[in-house]
């Protein structure tokens, strides 16, 4: 199912179970602004290469807009904008002071030499410098991008408004970036699935868990889990899948991916078909690549009894009804993965205040974030007699919708 329409379907319940007036519904729906750039630059040969580029403002309401950019070969204009919109009702669960937006281009990093991708983001950055800053739009990391990018967004956009480290998150340190940043999506990952099976009577040690993705979110994942004693059986990433019923040894695959730049070939385990990971037998199922992976045509076969959606919108709602029937409990995306835009508003309040927290600061107000989270959402879940995505969504369109009638919405 398109991004954009599941995306849609999931708000649309929400505003039915909260009775949202329907104008104010449609207004939330419909995003602020929309960008569309073309991005023309030299290639190191000397040939022209051109791209297009989005950034989707959903919302502001309760703050600076807010969320990633895609560097991906399937970035299209539906999926930025479900992403922003998903970005607008994130920020509103985690109850930080932030809106949504989602910005991506259509491109193959893999394909591109350094000082092609450098170019892209300038470029880039030039036709959007005027539409995002400090107090409008922040963005920051997500699939194929990473803090490089981010340092360079920060340097062409301070040729035109001066040294603005806050105006984007996920900066390498030495420029304004905060510690605990590159982990913090991944450890947000580890708290909410400590509260989820705690609600259970179970804990991470012992559980058996699949991981699709092995980049900046499913790799900390898997290292932080593997330190609590979860035992990570299978795991994907663009170069194919491995698994081991023993468990894998991840500080080794983690060596093994910066040599090899893929799981592939893994010495500490088997191969797997790639198509196969999401059904492989697990007790705890955590994708962390693309979106609509669990849809209609494997949700079925899904042998995992939780699924943590560490990767945007990685569950069609056609599956979400198929898993649930079959009592599967999932963790929703936009409560999940909120780890990485809480500790970007860390990075973001460290560089208004001119102060750097040190790691144990920035986990511990993680923690406390992620722990309330969870309790805000199961609050959601019994009022609306509803599961967790339906909770977390009702949580954040909720704020959202209060936060427009507050500043305005009867004048
Ligand atoms: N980076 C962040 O802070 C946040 C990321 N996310 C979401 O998490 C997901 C992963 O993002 P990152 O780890 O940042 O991206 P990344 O670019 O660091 O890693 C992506 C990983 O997915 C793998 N991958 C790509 N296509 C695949 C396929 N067809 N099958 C299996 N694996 C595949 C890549 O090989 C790589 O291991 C995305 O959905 C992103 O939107 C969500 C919240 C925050
Ligand atoms: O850190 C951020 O600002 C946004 C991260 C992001 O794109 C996401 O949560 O999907």
């Amino acid at each position: 199912m398109n991004a954009l329409v599941a995306t849609n379907r999931n708000f649309k319940l929400a505003a039915r179970l909260l009775g949202l007036d329907s104008k104010l519904e449609k207004s939330l729906l419909i995003p602020f602004r929309e960008i569309k750039v073309e991005c023309t630059l030299p290639k190191d040969d000397g040939t022209l290469a051109t791209f297009v580029g989005f950034r989707i403002q959903h919302d502001n309401a309760r703050g600076p807009m807010k969320g990633g950019i895609r560097y991906h070969p399937e970035v299209d204009p539906d999926e930025v904008n479900a992403l922003a919109q998903l970005m607008t009702w994130k920020t509103a669960v985690a109850n930080i002071p932030y809106g949504g937006a989602k910005g991506g281009i259509g491109c193959n990093p893999g394909e591109l030499s350094k000082s092609e991708l450098e170019r892209l983001t300038r470029v880039f950055t030039q036709k959007i410098h005027d539409l995002i800053g400090i107090h409008a739009d922040v963005p920051a990391p997500d699939m194929g991008t990473g803090p490089q990018t981010m340092a360079w967004i920060l340097d062409e956009y301070s040729k035109f408004h001066g040294h603005s480290p806050a105006v984007v998150t996920g900066k390498p340190i030495d420029l304004g970036g905060s510690l605990g940043r590159d982990a913090a999506t991944g450890r947000g990952v580890l708290f909410a699935t400590e509260a989820l099976l705690n609600e259970h009577g179970k804990s991470i040690s012992g559980q058996k868990f699949v991981i699709q993705g092995f980049g900046n979110v499913g790799s900390w994942a898997a290292q932080l889990i593997h330190e609590k004693g979860g035992k990570i059986v299978a795991v994907s990433d663009i170069t194919g899948a491995i698994k081991n019923s023993k468990g894998i040894d991840i500080p080794s695959l983690l060596k093994h991916v910066k040599e090899s730049k893929g799981v592939q070939g893994f010495p500490g385990g088997d191969s797997l078909d790639p198509n196969l990971i999401l059904v492989e037998d697990c007790d705890i199922l955590i994708p962390a690549a693309l979106g609509g992976v669990i849809n209609r045509e494997n949700a079925n076969e899904i042998k995992a009894k939780f699924i943590i959606e560490a990767a945007n919108h990685p569950t069609d709602p056609e599956a979400d009804e198929i898993l649930s029937k079959k009592g599967v409990i999932i963790l929703p995306d936009i409560y999940a993965n909120s780890g990485g835009v809480t500790v970007s508003y860390f990075e973001w309040v460290q560089n208004i205040q001119g102060f750097m927290w040190d790691e144990e600061k920035v986990n511990n107000e993680l923690k406390t974030y992620m722990t309330k989270g969870f309790k805000d959402v199961k609050g959601m879940c019994q009022t609306h007699n509803c599961d967790l995505r339906m909770g977390a969504f009702t949580l954040g369109v909720n704020r959202v919708a209060r936060a427009t009638v507050l500043r305005g919405w009867e004048a």
